[in-house]
């Protein structure tokens, strides 16, 4: 058997494949793992295969634009940065280097709460690239909340988020426990000591990390496959860690129980609504009803999601439960993104041509970061970007207003129009 090479990448399932081989055992299953049997995972990137595209023809699409608003701001495209925890377990620059990529394309990116670089820290680093003036728009940044049990920290996260310049709180409301990924508990997941959740890292801080932090980095950072296959042969690269099943529950899911309000409703959504400014979009919805109470407490987005697959296997992919959110909030003040299981333009425009204001990217963009930091950050959208341009065109689009629910149909029966 040879041993994998890497490629040189030209799509986001480069990147992936690279990634596989690079990262650590440790970071690659947290970031590529989905819950239980990972149906869910699966389905979000199949459910794309299922949508065809209508395209039109004879449209001169000699000069194609992706600009975009959310929320008010101009942004260049629609293509943005889901919140993903941790990211300095993929590339030591971490998060500074996705908000360095995002400025320079000019997207929108969402900060998780639970990011190994602080939320003052990464806008900064976003703010030293030079502005691009040649075209309009800024780049946006959002921040991703975790409401803990102590509203005080809560509330103290928002007040230093509001002063650092992000634009909207998106408020994660699919886990008020984490859902169970079962290579997190096999490899006993730890971050290495030299990280921590950098938004809560004052000496005074209530919040502990106690269960997450790794006691002992000798030990628990499984390699990667490369160096895994060099020490080992390929059998062993295969197969992995085999010993040391030591607990049933993952450090990860022991935080967020110790620390994550499960009690968490739709009165503390209208409170963190009460506390602050900025608008609230709330991220994790999947059912029209859900979508027709957010609309009523009066948040300003939604984004369909689930978690990556991550939390409750066996839910829609979100493809497939975005028009029921968008009919349940069709004449409301409210913007509806999308996540989950997008990887390619024409992902990118079968999500808008359903109505999606914006999509966001989870996983290519930590694959992106694994290849190269900020450089393989910038690789990853350019690459998304330039085939979101290329299938806009192709589909006879010169503008995203130009994209319309004509130009997707279910399957292959001509009847079966969305
Ligand atoms: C490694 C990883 C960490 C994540 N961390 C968070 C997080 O801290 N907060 C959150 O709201 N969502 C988190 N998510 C979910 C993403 O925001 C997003 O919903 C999902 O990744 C989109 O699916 P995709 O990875 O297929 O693009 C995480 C996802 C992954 C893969
Ligand atoms: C540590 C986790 C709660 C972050 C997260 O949302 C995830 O891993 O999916």
């Amino acid at each position: 058997m040879s041993r994998q090479q890497q490629l040189v990448p030209i799509s986001i399932a480069d990147l992936e494949h690279n990634a596989h081989i690079t990262l650590a055992l440790n970071a690659l299953d947290y970031y590529r793992s989905g819950a239980n049997d990972m149906q869910t995972l699966k389905d979000n990137q199949d459910a794309f295969s299922r949508i065809r595209l209508r395209p039109r023809i004879l449209r001169d699409v000699s000069k194609v634009d992706t600009q975009t608003t959310l929320l008010g701001h101009t942004v260049g495209s629609p293509i943005c940065i889901a919140p993903t925890a941790m990211q300095r377990l993929a590339n030591d620059a971490g998060e500074k280097a996705t908000a360095r990529a995002a400025a320079k394309a000019k997207k929108c990116m969402i900060l998780s709460s639970w990011s190994t670089t602080s939320a003052e820290d990464t806008i900064e680093a976003g703010k030293e690239v030079p502005e691009d003036l040649s075209s309009p728009g800024l780049p946006l940044y959002w921040f991703q909340l975790y409401v803990y049990k102590d509203r005080e920290v809560t509330e103290q996260l928002i007040r230093r988020v509001e002063k650092a310049g992000y634009k909207a709180l998106v408020i994660t409301v699919d886990t008020p426990f984490l859902g169970r990924r079962l290579a997190d508990v096999r490899n006993v997941f730890k971050l290495p000591a030299h990280m921590n959740m950098a938004n809560f890292e004052h000496k005074d801080s209530k919040v502990t990390m106690a269960t997450i932090l790794d006691e002992n980095p000798a030990e628990a950072q499984a390699e990667s496959l490369l160096e895994r296959t060099a020490q080992n042969g390929p059998e062993a690269a295969a197969t992995g860690r085999t010993t040391k099943v030591v607990r049933q529950e993952s450090s990860l899911a022991a935080y967020v129980v110790s620390q994550i309000d499960p009690t968490l409703n739709w009165k503390d959504i209208a409170w963190v609504r009460s506390v602050t400014k900025l608008p609230v979009v709330v991220k994790g919805v999947l059912t029209a009803e859900d979508a027709a109470l957010a609309a009523e407490i009066g948040v300003e987005g939604i984004l369909v999601s689930n978690h990556g697959g991550r939390q409750l296997d066996g839910v829609l992919a979100t493809i497939d439960a975005l028009p029921e959110v968008l009919d349940a909030v069709k004449g409301k003040n409210v913007e509806v993104y999308v996540d989950g299981g997008v990887r390619k333009g024409t992902d990118v425009l079968k999500a808008l041509a359903l109505g999606a204001k914006a999509v966001f990217l989870g996983r290519p963009i930590l694959w992106g970061l694994a290849h190269d930091g900020e450089d393989g950050v910038t690789l990853a959208l350019n690459l998304i970007q330039q085939e979101f341009e290329l299938a806009m065109a192709l589909a006879g689009c010169c503008k995203i207003s130009d994209i319309t629910r004509n130009h997707v149909q279910h399957g292959t029966d001509a009847r079966s129009r969305l």
